[in-house]
């Protein structure tokens, strides 16, 4: 079965009773409220950039909101012992007939087909729990509303500031899981299987048998991925699956695993035209970014392989934007079109602290120059900022 699944239309997050992070989102990131739905018990709010979608699901009263069963529309209630980012939403052409395939694989559907409508027209969507952590998927076809968001939801009206602030963010490029021990390829078979998402190789020295395995230097990790069977690879959204190996369990990926209980959502990369603008206008903001060692950028030619790029090492170091080129004869392998860029192809990327107030989900600003994986220098300079960062909370 090839499904037809697109981009993320939206990634949902939910938050216990008396926090709230919609304000942050728009406050600091500069999302603009697009929609809210509101009952005496939650608010359901959407916010935007370019075509990036958070729905904030905020409690309003203590207690399980979930003695009805649809308090959260599109989604269902995780009931959160803390800040999660527990639903992604993509758009199917036939809900009915995904929702039954997916059945007849054992899959266990949370809400069955539904339809709901207002003036702007109808929608139908059903909502699946996948096979990690607390993740659940809404798919949702919307090809015939006309509405600013969806059926339910009423249209806030946009505010004059939302652009020519700096801050360049287009879509949703990846989305990276945290899977239990043992767990990734099971979750990379499912992705495969129920939602026929393609195997994505990360990284010129990944095989395909074992996936990408990172160790050495305190890293012990495994990183599996897969595109959406639609869009190109530079274009489509990725899952990245992440899994421990290290002995001592004290990583990041453990922590995320203890300190979220169980497995989920570790973070999510938005893709950004201008990395070096938009960094700097977030900072302003007072959005805090992981910081790589300062070895980072004085290691074996990175500063060479930085002016190279035609970036200017000085201004990342400043920013703590991380850049990695693709290796010549990556492009073959991933079957980017080899006519597309005669010059050198490359990415940077920067990480944000958690957002919530546990060691668990996180924002990333991601900018491609043509490069559609992921550089080993930057993972490995990820892991170490955030074993820094860690270490200083301890
Ligand atoms: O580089 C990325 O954006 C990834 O998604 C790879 C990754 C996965 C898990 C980590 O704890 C750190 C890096």
């Amino acid at each position: 079965m090839a499904a037809s699944l697109s981009r993320p239309c939206f990634i949902s997050l939910h938050l216990p009773y008396r926090q709230g992070w919609a304000q942050h989102l728009a406050n600091t990131f500069r999302f603009q409220p697009v929609a809210v739905r509101e009952t005496p018990r939650v608010r359901q709010l959407a916010l935007r950039r370019g075509s990036a979608v958070f729905l904030v699901n905020e409690r309003l009263a203590p207690g399980s909101a979930s003695t009805s069963s649809r308090e959260f529309l599109y989604d269902v209630d995780p009931q959160p012992a803390l800040g999660t980012a527990s639903n992604v939403c993509f758009e199917v052409d036939d809900v009915l007939g995904f929702c039954k395939r997916l059945q007849s694989q054992g899959c266990s559907l949370l809400v069955p087909p539904t339809e709901l409508r207002d003036d702007g027209g109808s929608v139908t969507y059903g909502v699946v729990s996948s096979v990690v952590g607390n993740i659940s998927h809404t798919l949702l076809d919307r090809s015939r509303y006309q509405g600013p968001f969806l059926p339910g939801f009423q249209p806030i009206q946009r505010a004059p500031s939302a652009t020519g602030d700096g801050i360049e963010i287009t879509h949703f490029d990846h989305i990276t899981y945290v899977c239990p021990r043992g767990g990734a390829r099971a979750a990379l078979d499912w992705y495969q299987r129920c939602f026929g998402f393609h195997r994505f190789l990360l990284n010129p020295q990944e095989s395909p048998a074992e996936g990408y395995v990172l160790g050495g230097q305190g890293v012990g990790m495994l990183l599996l991925a897969l595109q959406s069977a639609q869009g190109t690879p530079a274009h489509g959204c990725k899952l990245v699956f992440a899994e421990s190996l290290s002995r001592d369990g004290t990583n990041q990926v453990d922590t995320f695993l203890e300190q979220h209980g169980g497995a989920g959502i570790q973070h999510v990369g938005l893709c950004t035209t201008d990395i070096v603008t938009t960094t700097r206008a977030l900072q302003q903001q007072g959005v805090r970014f992981f910081t790589p060692p300062a070895t980072y950028y004085s290691q074996g030619g990175k500063a060479e392989e930085i002016r190279g790029a035609g970036q200017d090492p000085h201004m990342l170091a400043e920013l703590g934007i991380l850049l990695d080129t693709t290796p010549p004869g990556d492009k073959g392998r991933r079957g980017t079109d080899a006519t597309e860029s005669p010059s050198q192809e490359y990415l940077m990327q920067i990480f944000t602290h958690p957002i919530f107030s546990e060691e668990t989900f996180f924002l990333e600003l991601i900018d491609r120059r043509g490069a559609p994986g992921f550089g080993e220098g930057n993972i490995r300079a990820l892991w170490k900022a955030v074993q820094v960062y860690m270490d200083q909370q301890q």
